[in-house]
């Protein structure tokens, strides 16, 4: 829908976020009644303060595309909300040079009772399209919504993510200036991301600024040049979008990863069909308790997990290294024991399972305290929450101890491929 390459010969920067902080005063109670009110002139009424951002401070060059990230609750969409002058902040300045389109709370200002073709008319009236481009751009609009079939049903009757998908289709029919999105692409289908990720590469090559908050890493790291992490309002870090995501997932403080610390209930637990035909029903049925059996010969004592810098850390990106650590106890000499691990995702699929006896390792009698690891080069899942089953047995299957799902790591996906796991592939060109 857009056109030519935005002329800039101004380099005064397209936003400068000075020392920027914001407080929210949060009531402790609320008056609605007569009687709440009568009794609250006696007893005035209390406040709480709260510090979404701290001092926040930034500069985003003309036509750069900056992301801001961090975890939920971390000033990301106050911090847009500000540079959109929705909201004002308590101290520190902001200073926007250009026109501002802020793709936030897309929507605000839709009718329930009126069509989507009139919503549409209305939105790109206030937006100050004129009558003849609006009439003009109405079928693309309701395209790129993937909506035209429903160009005059009522409002009310669309799913909130169809409205989002249509107040963002008539939203990008003018051309902005600067642009600000907060987690367009978290809305619709596949087929939608997709169509809102060119408007974007289309934007980008326009040199058009902006600035874009996502808690979709890939998105991230393929459009923004620059990063701002948040972490409790304050800027962790600023910089080159690859740097910056690694110190996201990285740098944050090692998650306790203690069985006793996971709160995986064993009501949660899909049952232990990945045990069956490993695990002696038998002993199982004697030992279990707690999702952990075995005659404890030998005890798993601990179970660590390092990243790639070799830091205990339970948060990887795929495509890294994880390192899984187990620590044990062999309350008397025991030969040639196996231990073993089983990852599976949070919806109980069996993703990977291997031995030291699968692989071929004679670890020969064993005693006291020690330690194996098992070194995972490339992390080929790509996203989500895992749980890892430890085991020690003897190589005709008995258990020595057996920890079910008691351990977990998540993978971040920072690249582009969708799916669980990362299957090498490669293209030909026939
Ligand atoms: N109007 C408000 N009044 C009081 N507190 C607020 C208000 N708006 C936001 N907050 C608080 O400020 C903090 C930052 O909120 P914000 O929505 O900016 O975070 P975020 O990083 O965008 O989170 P998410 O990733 O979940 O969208 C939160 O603790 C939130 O509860």
């Amino acid at each position: 829908m857009l056109t030519g390459k935005i002329n800039r010969t101004d380099e005064t920067p397209a936003i400068v976020v000075r020392n920027v902080s914001k407080e929210f005063v949060i009531p402790h109670e609320k008056r609605t009644t007569l009687f709440e009110n009568i009794k609250g002139i006696f007893s005035p009424p209390s406040y709480e303060k709260f510090t979404a951002l701290k001092n926040v401070d930034f500069v985003v060059e003309r036509g750069e595309s900056v992301g801001i990230i961090g975890d939920n609750g971390s000033g990301k969409s106050t911090l847009l909300k500000i540079i959109a002058k929705i909201l004002r902040p308590t101290t520190g300045s902001v200073e926007v040079n250009g026109k501002i389109t802020p793709f936030l709370e897309l929507g605000v200002g839709f009718q329930p009772d009126l069509t989507a073709k009139e919503n549409i008319e209305v939105y790109s009236t206030i937006m100050g399209i004129s009558r003849k481009d609006i009439a003009k751009n109405i079928d693309n609009v309701l395209d790129f919504a993937g909506m035209s079939k429903f160009r005059d049903t009522k409002l009310k009757n669309f799913s909130s993510g169809m409205q989002v998908r249509l107040a963002f289709a008539t939203a990008i029919q003018s051309t902005p200036d600067i642009l600000l999105v907060d987690e367009v692409l978290a809305v619709g289908d596949i087929d939608f991301q997709q169509k809102c990720l060119d408007i974007f590469t289309n934007y980008k090559k326009q040199g058009i600024t902006m600035v874009f908050v996502s808690h979709d890493l890939s998105a991230v790291r393929r459009f923004c040049d620059k990063t701002l992490l948040l972490k409790n309002g304050k800027v962790v870090a600023f910089g080159k979008t690859s740097e910056i995501i690694d110190k996201y997932v990285y740098g944050a403080k090692t998650e306790e990863i203690a069985p006793e610390n996971i709160t995986h209930k064993e009501s949660d637990a899909p049952g232990n069909s990945i045990a069956s035909g490993l695990q002696q029903e038998t002993d199982k049925k004697q030992m279990e308790v707690d999702g952990r059996w075995g005659n404890h010969k030998i005890v798993i004592s601990d179970v660590q997990l390092f990243d790639k810098y070799g830091h205990q850390n339970n948060k990887i990106s795929t495509g890294d290294s994880l390192t899984i650590k187990i620590h044990y106890t062999a309350h008397e000499p025991i030969q040639e024991p196996v231990f073993g691990i089983i990852i599976s995702s949070d919806n109980d699929i069996l993703c990977y399972g291997t031995n030291t006896d699968i692989e071929g390792l004679d670890l020969g009698t064993v005693s006291g305290n020690g330690s194996i690891d098992i070194v995972i080069p490339f992390m080929p899942l790509l996203n989500g929450k895992f749980y890892i089953t430890v085991a020690a047995h003897s190589k005709n299957n008995v258990t020595y101890d057996w920890l079910d799902k008691k351990y977990y790591f998540t993978v971040i996906n920072t690249g582009r491929k969708i799916g669980m796991t990362n299957i090498k592939s490669e293209w030909i060109i026939v």
